[in-house]
């Protein structure tokens, strides 16, 4: 038995192939563009919200040859008997006949671009049967509109739809209005970014286990370390921090600070920076000792892969940030590790070009934890948590203000307590990142913030999504 979409739970993904199975075996039970009409219901429908007047306003359609453009072209049959002055810009040969025939018996006009300027453009040139990129004159039909708000069919047209992947032109929506489910594109970046809003319609689809997924406040909830009456600092988890270096003594303290934001019992420093923890964390243990999770390589510096040999030698989980990550092949191969870099660092581990890993962020962060069998955690606007076993999901919480020195030490700390806690790397890793671009929100309240307060604002984040939880 499939699932239904995410409406408000976890937000799921699936792929073309899945898509298409699950609209195929949908189709087969319902009359003949029964699909259709549903998918452009609820496309007439967000374009008219986002309008707000329908009567009198200029609507264009951009339309390619295949069923995208029939979504659009439907909807725009619906927006003109509302009153909206709606023309069809047709960039290929072929168009959905059904669909052009009802804008036309609805009013809409077929048009070559360079009409009125519009109020809103829909863009129905590619859907999930695209291929990346866009021809000349769809490049030129979405120049004469510069400006105008877009509203994507399913996708914006010209991305790669099952890895997020835009090597050549694509549009840029304001909103992008889906079907069914979730594809790829909209949640893994660089094609995310180009999604806009999302708006996602039930059109009825019977899905299968999710390609990839994206943790909301409900699940970020349930996956919290939550002590229970008999619970001790031992028994809620020590992590271990192996930070800092005479050269970046701060990162230290920022990385135990991600550690000691109270979701495990204990906190335990190791390291050149033990005065400047303790002058902040008074309640931080400096010291060797047994640990459930040892965090090592925030601002290590030279003496990173000493602190990471001498964290492995205890034979706990590892979470593995910054200057450790390059060492992370020295490693036993059974070791359970959770490595947290950014572009940057995944492209010297894996030696490509960093340009490269930003543009297939999905692809690089899977294939790093398949061949190290490691979980990755590729921090970027939207954070990829990839686990050995092909499991993804991304973060969606976050603000570009946490584009701040010291971040990632935080986040390191934290990832080393969930998982001190008892949580898997995978679950450590994207429950952590979740909560980081969460803090990192309420910290930012919309203007700058510093590493230190998002430390600071990861218990009250807690305790808001407990309350909900628990409400
Ligand atoms: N299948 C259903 O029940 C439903 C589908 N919906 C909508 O249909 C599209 C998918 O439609 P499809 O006809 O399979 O493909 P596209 O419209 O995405 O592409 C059409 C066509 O375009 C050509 N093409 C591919 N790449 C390019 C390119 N870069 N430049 C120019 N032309 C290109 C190629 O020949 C394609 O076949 C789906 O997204 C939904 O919008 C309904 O919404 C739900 C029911």
């Amino acid at each position: 038995m499939g699932t239904r979409p995410d409406t408000g739970g976890m937000r799921r993904a699936h792929t073309v192939e899945q898509v298409r199975a699950a609209e195929g075996e949908l189709m087969a039970r319902l009359p003949e563009g029964a699909l259709m009409q549903r998918a452009a219901h609820g496309l007439a429908a967000a374009v008219a919200d986002l309008l707000g007047e329908v009567y009198g306003a200029r609507v264009r359609l951009l339309v390619g040859p295949g069923d995208n453009g029939g979504d659009a072209l439907w909807a725009g049959a619906l927006l003109a008997r509302r009153g909206a002055g709606v023309e069809a810009v047709l960039l290929s040969e072929k168009a959905h006949a059904e669909g052009l025939a009802a804008l036309r018996a609805a009013g809409g006009r077929v048009v070559d671009s360079g009409g009125a300027r519009p109020d809103v453009v829909v863009d129905g040139i590619l859907g999930i049967g695209g291929r990346p990129g866009l021809r000349e004159n769809a490049v030129a039909a979405l120049a004469d509109v510069a400006g105008v708000p877009v509203v994507a069919v399913d996708v914006p047209s010209g991305v790669e739809v099952d890895t997020g992947r835009v090597d050549g032109p694509h549009v840029r929506a304001h909103l992008t209005v889906t079907f069914g489910t979730h594809k790829l594109a909209h949640l893994v970046d660089p094609a995310a970014e180009a999604c806009g809003a999302l708006h996602l319609v039930d059109i009825g689809l019977d899905l299968p286990e999710a390609a990839l997924e994206a943790l909301q406040p409900a699940d970020a909830g349930a996956l919290l370390p939550v002590p229970g009456p008999f619970d001790h600092k031992y028994t809620r988890g020590v992590v271990g921090v192996r930070a800092g270096s005479e050269q970046y003594p701060g990162a230290a303290v920022l990385c135990t600070s991600g550690a000691g934001t109270g979701l495990a019992g204990m906190v335990r420093y190791v390291g050149s920076a033990a005065d400047q923890v303790r002058a902040v964390h008074p309640e931080v243990v400096v010291g060797a000792g047994r640990v459930q999770a040892w965090v090592v390589g925030s601002g290590g510096s030279e003496g990173a892969a000493e602190a990471l040999a001498e964290a492995a030698a205890d034979g706990v989980p590892l979470v593995v940030d910054a200057d450790a990550i390059a060492h992370v092949r020295s490693l036993e191969p059974d070791a359970d590790v959770l490595i947290t870099p950014h572009a940057g660092e995944l492209a010297a581990l894996l030696d490509v070009d960093r340009a490269e890993v930003e543009a297939d962020q999905l692809g690089y962060a899977r294939r790093a934890a398949a061949d190290l069998g490691v979980t990755v955690l590729l921090k970027g606007r939207h954070t990829l948590c990839a686990a050995p076993d092909g499991r993804v999901r991304v973060t969606t919480t976050g603000t570009p203000w946490l584009g701040t020195a010291g971040a990632g030490d935080v986040l390191a700390g934290l990832c080393g307590a969930l998982r001190a806690a008892g949580l898997s790397s995978y679950d450590a890793g994207s429950l952590g990142s979740w909560l980081h671009g969460a803090a990192a929100q309420l910290a930012s309240d919309g203007g700058p913030l510093v590493a230190a307060r998002v430390a600071d604002a990861v218990p009250p984040v807690v305790r808001g999504l407990l309350r909900s939880t628990l409400s």
